[in-house]
């Protein structure tokens, strides 16, 4: 299982890379859950980054709206993210949510077919008026994604697996495989989530809060040690 963490910044992103992390994924935590950094940002990380290490850029919990999303998508793609990451926040249905994608998908691989576009949903979907997790898989299918994520909305302690049982993320992940597609799992991992992750047969698990100081993912900096721990627990 790949570990995927998530830096603000080109330190926190030196930290990742040092700590052995397969996926260096830029975020800006401030903007939410799945919040965008800044193109520069995104652009500085890659430079740092070695070249054989993937780094992904989330571009935000989006509204419905096709044309801001792609544009952002673009963005990512352009300053140099080799995943983009979409938070399907404010599409309400799989129509909605398959639309944004497409376009999503259309304006990352016109520019390289070889991009990876994430359709990431949120296990609290429930909390915030999203789409239902369980469609996750469909929509990424639907759409020409490479990958269904879940992460979780609200961050407010609350794990993955308070919002949905590990039979259900099961399904999630046999799923999302079954239509050839990857699998990422997120929402305040902690150590002791990762074998059952592993044990699913999930591919890659997100983590910030978990590499950071003192598990916060707000206040706390991403430190290699933390990260170096969490890649053995992966390559188990
Ligand atoms: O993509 C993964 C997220 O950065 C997860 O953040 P978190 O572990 O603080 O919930």
């Amino acid at each position: 299982m790949l570990l995927l963490v998530s830096p603000k910044d080109v330190n926190e992103a030196i930290e990742a890379i040092e700590g052995g992390a397969d996926i260096i994924d830029v975020k800006n935590p401030v903007e939410g859950s799945l919040g965008a950094n800044f193109p520069w940002v995104i652009k500085e990380i890659r430079e740092v980054t070695p070249k054989n290490l993937l780094v992904s850029a989330t571009i935000g919990d989006v509204p419905y709206k096709p044309g801001t999303a792609a544009l952002a998508a673009m963005g990512a793609a352009i300053s140099g993210a080799d995943y983009i990451k979409v938070g399907l926040y404010g599409t309400k249905s799989y129509n909605q949510a398959v639309d944004l994608m497409k376009k999503v998908v259309k304006a990352v691989k016109d520019i390289d077919e070889n991009k990876i576009v994430v359709a990431a949903g949120y296990a609290d979907a429930y909390r915030v008026g999203a789409v239902e997790p369980l469609v996750i898989p469909k929509v990424a299918r639907d759409s020409g994604c490479d990958v269904a994520m879940l992460d979780t909305a609200i961050k407010d302690g609350k794990t993955l697996f308070d919002h949905l049982d590990k039979e259900t993320l099961r399904e999630f992940v046999e799923e999302t495989h079954r239509y050839g597609l990857k699998c990422a799992l997120a929402g305040s991992i902690k150590k002791e989530h990762i074998p059952i992750l592993k044990e699913i047969g999930c591919d890659i698990v997100g983590v910030r809060g978990a590499a950071c100081t003192k598990g916060d993912r707000n206040e706390g900096r991403i430190e290699r040690e933390l990260v170096k721990e969490l890649v053995e627990l992966c390559r188990q």
